[in-house]
């Protein structure tokens, strides 16, 4: 095999609380993520001299999400090339853990917004590592993909899939789901020890970025870690057992607050949310993308459409998505 053609999804973060901010930096968290259905595509083509070549571009071009996003700020839709791109870190580092000589071709199709809180780039580091293991015959199961991952970025790991094997579903699991199998985590630590989690059924989000992207590490720095932390438990036992209905009242992100601080139109845009119907809204991860629940898919549909009119033209249906995606 000599090319792979792969989805790379984002995610959105249900549920986030911080516990500690550690000595190197890092805040020690409690995430619930979901995978969803909003992908990048990622080709990998192997070559036979040891040259990595990483290129990405906005599909379906920069200009047409320049014109969709002119508040953006200059330079914000310019996404990094080559030695730059988390991609290129990514497999340089796996290729000298384990010693593959020849190179790659990688090309990214963008579709996931950056600096949207979404996952984009761990996303993409995360597929880029299983589709140059496939191609350079190392199992899937290979550790040092996982222990790769995880130097990347706090978020990689999740990409790569439940870790669990698929006779140990979590308690209310429906595998006869195949919509809902794999797409949820929780995840603690820096966000790396992943736990599956069960969904007992498909969920229609709308998920809308207003123009101002946020860095990630910008938000950590001004967050407050809680003298009481709140917990995930009910959230995570209705997501497996439901009634989805009660889902949207426990959806929590600790970082809603210093991410509006520094992004006060994220405020504006909740707000337009609530009002046009969706519940539980939220910002997922550090933001600036927002997230809400419809009661169908039909009507996740109309709110996007109704969100892109009213002035947030990238407002999207999605739906959770299993991980791992396939390898094509
Ligand atoms: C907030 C979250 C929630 O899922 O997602 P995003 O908003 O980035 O998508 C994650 O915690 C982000 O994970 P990731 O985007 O991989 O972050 P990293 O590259 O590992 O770290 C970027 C910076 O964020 C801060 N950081 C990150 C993770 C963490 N548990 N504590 C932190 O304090 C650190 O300052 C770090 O230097
Ligand atoms: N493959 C990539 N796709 C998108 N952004 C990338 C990529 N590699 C590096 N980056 C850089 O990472 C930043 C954060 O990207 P992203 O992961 O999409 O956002 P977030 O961390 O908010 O989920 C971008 O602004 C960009 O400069």
């Amino acid at each position: 095999m000599q090319r792979v053609i792969m989805k790379s999804p984002a995610k959105l973060n249900l549920f986030l609380e911080l516990h500690r901010r550690r000595e190197d930096g890092f805040h020690e968290l409690e995430t619930v993520m979901v995978a969803i259905d909003r992908c990048d595509q990622l080709s990998i083509t192997r070559r036979d001299d040891s040259e990595l070549n990483v290129t990405a571009q906005w599909s379906p071009s920069q200009a047409a999400w320049e014109q969709q996003l002119p508040g953006m700020p200059a330079g914000s839709l310019d996404l990094p090339q080559g030695e730059g791109n988390l991609v290129y870190q990514a497999v340089q580092r796996f290729r000298q853990r384990c010693q593959i000589k020849h190179g790659f071709d990688i090309h990214i199709e963008k579709t996931i917004p950056a600096g949207a809180g979404m996952g984009g780039a761990s996303s993409n580091a995360a597929c880029s590592l299983r589709g140059v293991a496939k191609l350079s015959q190392i199992p899937l199961s290979d550790a040092r993909i996982r222990q790769t991952a995880a130097e990347i970025g706090s978020d990689v790991p999740f990409f790569l899939g439940p870790t669990t094997d698929q006779d140990a579903k979590p308690e209310g699991s429906d595998a006869s789901n195949p919509l809902t199998k794999g797409s949820a985590a929780l995840a603690t630590g820096r966000g790396e020890q992943l736990a599956e989690v069960a969904l007992a059924a498909p969920i229609s989000f709308v998920v809308c970025f207003p123009p101002h992207p946020l860095s990630t590490a910008a938000v950590y720095s001004i967050c407050q870690v809680p003298v009481n932390p709140c917990s995930a438990e009910e959230l995570l036992s209705t997501m497996a057992k439901g009634p989805l209905e009660k889902l949207s009242s426990l959806l929590f992100n600790r970082l809603g607050k210093p991410a509006s601080t520094i992004c006060p139109p994220m405020a504006d845009l909740l707000e337009s949310m609530r009002s046009i119907g969706l519940n539980g809204c939220q910002l997922t991860g550090s933001g600036s993308a927002c997230f809400g629940i419809a009661e169908s898919l039909a009507d996740a549909n109309r709110i996007a459409t109704e969100l892109s009119k009213a002035g947030y033209p990238v407002s999207f249906a999605a739906s959770p998505l299993p991980l791992p995606t396939p390898l094509q």
